[in-house]
């Protein structure tokens, strides 16, 4: 027998019934008769409505809801409460609590709640205990904007799905087409999928549809559904069905999200647990006002004061981001980059590194702003400032995840106070100078000066290689290019080494 009660949207959630289901494995019958229906969240009773009325023209529902204390409260069936124990989760966030027993009882959602809040939680919950009732393959399709973050949520879908046999299949660009078309052909049950490289799929492999997809999330919805997304978005509406569940999920909320509400959404209901721009209320926001071409030298006189921290440096280009991580492996920092022109192999091999901490600096450009998770990064360093505003909440929201508190330091050049000045307008914040020794900064000037001509120089080689031969083992982010790093030397270069 499969759980669902039949329930008009705005149902009232019924007191928990136990049943027989499918359950523990997908497919697999489970007679344990401990599972609460999805529609029947435990606390269902304390859920207050703020507005009456959900039609699609009169906005999403809010919903403000008494916190309950388990994600048993939640209606989330038992298999799945024991895997989030596993996993360390003993309570759920708050978007969690507002998301997922409305997910459970089959509405629409638009999730705002600020960076490292559990979104993913949020929606991955709801999608694997429906699969478990009603077991169906290419059952949930996961759009990111970046390749990276799609390899994170499928880890996470794989986590929580690990006692129920779920199988995620990761569809992004960078990576061999045929592979993936065979991961195709097992139809998977959830798909994480960057959009260009999935329409390549749908138009070019040959048997695969999601002609019965059940529920499409849209993860960091406002950057998907942005100018560089829309076609691709456009035709991916255009081929699954349209009595599908849509979940839209963003810590920065556009009125292009609301532009696709009202193409894509039924009924939603709006979980909102942060203001529309809202920072972690843990994280310690600085900024530095400094001339230029001074940039380099305080970026080291920073790691020096903050060594022994784990850093997230972010640059405009990716030019500038392989220029200064050789400048920072020059003066023996152990840095290490990631951007659009690495391939993939590198790109993830980068992140691998400074999650395994064999790395503590990771410099970036926006490609990692939005929703990777790397628990430990205790600074954020805005090296180059963010030229949209938005994009300064993702990524500081790179620290201080999951209730951890952090730091984050912008630089603000001579020609990027109107952009400053729009970020703080934008958070509502006046955020405090870091406190810098301008003389000791200055003492740095000449080695820091020798290690930008080596970096240069290495910059140079690398892209004349690059010319000669496209071979991808001899390309980008190439740790080994440090040679030069001994003629820099010289002597103790740091006052402190950052680890
Ligand atoms: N209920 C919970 N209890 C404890 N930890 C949790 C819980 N839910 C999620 N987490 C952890 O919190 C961290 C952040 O979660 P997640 O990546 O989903 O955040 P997010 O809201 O999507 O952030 P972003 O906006 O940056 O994408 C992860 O390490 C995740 O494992």
């Amino acid at each position: 027998m499969l759980c669902v009660r039949l329930a008009g949207p705005r149902d009232r959630p019924a007191p928990p019934r136990r049943h027989n289901t499918r359950c523990d494995v997908i497919g697999k019958r489970c007679f344990s008769g401990n599972h609460v229906s999805r529609r029947s969240p435990r606390w269902g009773s304390k859920v207050k409505w703020k507005m009456a009325a959900a039609d699609a023209e009169q906005g999403p529902l809010e919903v403000e809801a008494e916190e309950p204390r388990s994600f048993k409260d939640l209606g989330v069936t038992d298999v799945l409460c024991e895997t989030c124990d596993q996993l360390g989760w003993k309570t759920p966030t708050k978007i969690q609590v507002e998301a997922i027993p409305m997910a459970l009882q089959g509405r629409d959602i638009i999730g705002l709640a600020e960076t490292g809040s559990g979104k993913t939680g949020a929606f991955a919950l709801p999608i694997l205990q429906t699969l478990l009732e009603t077991p169906q393959r290419l059952f949930a399709l996961v759009l990111t904007p970046t390749r990276e973050l799609a390899f994170q949520i499928s880890e996470q879908f794989e986590a929580l799905g690990s006692s129920i046999g779920v199988q995620s299949a990761v569809i992004v660009g960078g990576i061999d087409m045929m592979a993936q078309a065979l991961t195709l052909a097992k139809k998977p049950h959830v798909i994480i999928a960057t959009p260009g490289r999935l329409i390549d799929h749908l138009e070019n492999t040959k048997g695969f549809n999601l002609r019965a997809l059940k529920y499409l999330v849209m993860d960091e919805a406002d950057r998907i559904l942005n100018m560089d997304f829309e076609t691709e978005v456009d035709k991916i509406l255009k081929v699954i069905p349209r009595d599908r569940k849509t979940f839209l999920f963003s810590a920065t909320m556009t009125k292009k999200v609301q532009k696709l509400q009202r193409a894509a959404l039924k009924n939603p209901v709006k979980c909102a647990v942060s203001s529309k721009y809202q920072t972690v209320e843990k994280l310690q926001q600085h900024y530095i006002f400094i001339p230029s071409r001074f940039k380099d030298s305080y970026l080291v006189y920073i790691l020096n004061e903050l060594a022994g921290n784990s850093f997230m440096i972010f640059c405009s280009t990716c030019n500038n981001t392989q220029r200064t991580a050789l400048l920072l492996r020059n003066l023996g920092f152990t840095a290490i980059s990631l951007h659009g022109q690495m391939s993939q192999n590198k790109r993830l091999g980068s992140l691998n590194k400074f999650k395994a901490k064999s790395r503590s600096i990771l410099l970036a450009t926006d490609v990692a702003s939005r929703g990777l998770d790397v628990p430990h990064v205790d600074v954020v360093i805005n090296f180059d400032i963010p030229t949209h505003s938005k994009d300064y909440i993702h990524r500081v929201g790179r620290t201080a995840r999951a209730g951890r508190s952090g730091k984050s330091i912008t630089f603000v050049t001579q020609y990027d106070v109107e952009l400053f000045q729009r970020i703080e307008h934008l958070i509502g914040k006046k955020l405090p100078v870091f406190p810098t020794q301008e003389e000791e900064v200055m003492m740095l000037t000449e080695r820091v000066a020798e290690a930008q001509r080596c970096a240069r120089m290495e910059l140079r080689e690398q892209g004349e290689r690059k010319k000669r031969s496209r071979d991808e083992a001899n390309d980008d982010d190439t740790e080994g290019a440090t040679g030069v790093r001994k003629k820099v030397a010289g002597g103790k270069m740091k006052k402190r080494k950052a680890r």
